[in-house]
């Protein structure tokens, strides 16, 4: 399971929860503006906006996993099981595999609107990285400073839906997860009165009851819910450290703790690392499971003109600050 988020204070912030059982080894990846992008069949990149994510790096190719540009446009790609339907190759389209989409679409749009038109002639082409790394089902979550949306390829073909609480999870499809809140609009952020009935007394005894109905589990359904309406709800300071403070409370909601997801004998899904990117100032943060330290790669401090990829392995054990 997987969660993403937007958020914005005085910069915007785009991140995730990377929930699975097992780890590539992935990294923080900066991919520079002449880094020659090579696709199997839309036109090859010499140049492009510089990306920084995280990304699995394979024969010298960042195999991005979620990722802001240089303008602030950022990806993240999230386990659609079941649902994602990758197409046969389709003449007069823009044929693009799943693990391209990232880079094709922050290599050259700035915006969220740019992304939508150049959606519109996309065909999410079934083609594997390589024999061993074949394609997995993904839906995304595409975001500017401003809106965000989610893009589905599904039996029906590529489904675009502007994406107003700028969450998503998994499975099942997001018209779902949207219909769904409906159910959840009672829960509130303020103490409950009685409505229940008048003819018996009730009364407010803790704070936080106006939640109560809030789904605590970790499945998909749950997690959106839970993650809009914290995300929603969330106040906190203008600058950068108060920011990404609530943004990682904000994805800590629908972390996962080893052991309450099992997925076979003796695999348990994990929240394997946290991400958040300041959109505007191309700092990518991030915590591990094991390192809740807050670590940041700031792309400005690389060569952006460069055409060679810059890779910093995750910093994975906890930081411990001993105070005597
Ligand atoms: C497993 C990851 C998604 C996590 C998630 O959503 N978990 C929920 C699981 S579930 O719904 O509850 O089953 C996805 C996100 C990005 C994916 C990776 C990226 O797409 C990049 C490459 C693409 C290659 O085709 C396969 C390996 C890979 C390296 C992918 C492996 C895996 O599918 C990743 C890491």
């Amino acid at each position: 399971m997987c969660t993403a988020i937007t958020y914005k204070t005085v910069d915007s912030y785009f991140g995730r929860n990377l929930d699975y059982y097992f780890s590539y080894t992935e990294t923080v990846t900066i991919t520079p503006r002449n880094y020659p992008f090579s696709f199997q069949s839309v036109k090859n990149m010499e140049s492009h906006y510089a990306i920084i994510g995280m990304a699995y790096v394979v024969y010298d190719y960042p195999l991005y996993y979620d990722a802001t540009n240089e303008k602030g446009l950022s990806i993240a790609g999230l386990n659609f099981p079941d649902n994602a339907e990758y197409k046969d190759f389709a003449e007069g389209k823009d044929n693009v595999a799943p693990y391209e989409l990232i880079p094709w679409i922050l290599g050259q749009c700035e915006t969220v609107e740019e992304t939508k038109k150049l959606l519109k002639n996309v065909n999410i082409w079934n083609v594997n990285f390589n024999k061993k790394l074949i394609s997995t089902p993904l839906h995304w979550l595409i975001a500017d400073k401003d809106c965000s949306i989610t893009v589905e390829c599904v039996k029906e073909g590529l489904k675009v839906y502007d994406n107003s609480v700028g969450v998503l999870t998994n499975n099942p499809t997001f018209d779902f997860q949207m219909f769904n809140l409906n159910n959840y609009m009672k829960v509130s952020k303020k103490e409950p009165t009685n409505e229940f009935s008048n003819k018996v007394k009730l009364k407010e005894y803790c704070s936080g009851m106006g939640g109560i109905g809030l789904p605590g589990d970790l499945s998909s359904v749950s997690r959106f819910v839970k993650a809009a309406f914290t995300k929603l709800n969330s106040i906190s300071g203008w600058s950068e450290s108060e920011s990404i403070s609530q943004f990682f409370h904000i994805l800590g909601s629908v972390a996962q703790q080893r052991g309450c997801v099992c997925m076979q004998e003796g695999k348990y899904e994990i929240t394997i690392y946290s991400s958040c990117c300041n959109m505007d100032k191309g700092i990518y943060y991030y915590t591990t499971y094991e390192n809740s330290q807050i670590s940041a790669v700031n792309m400005y401090n690389e060569d952006l003109e460069s055409k060679v990829l810059v890779s910093y392995p995750l910093i994975k054990g906890q930081q411990i600050n001993k105070q005597n």
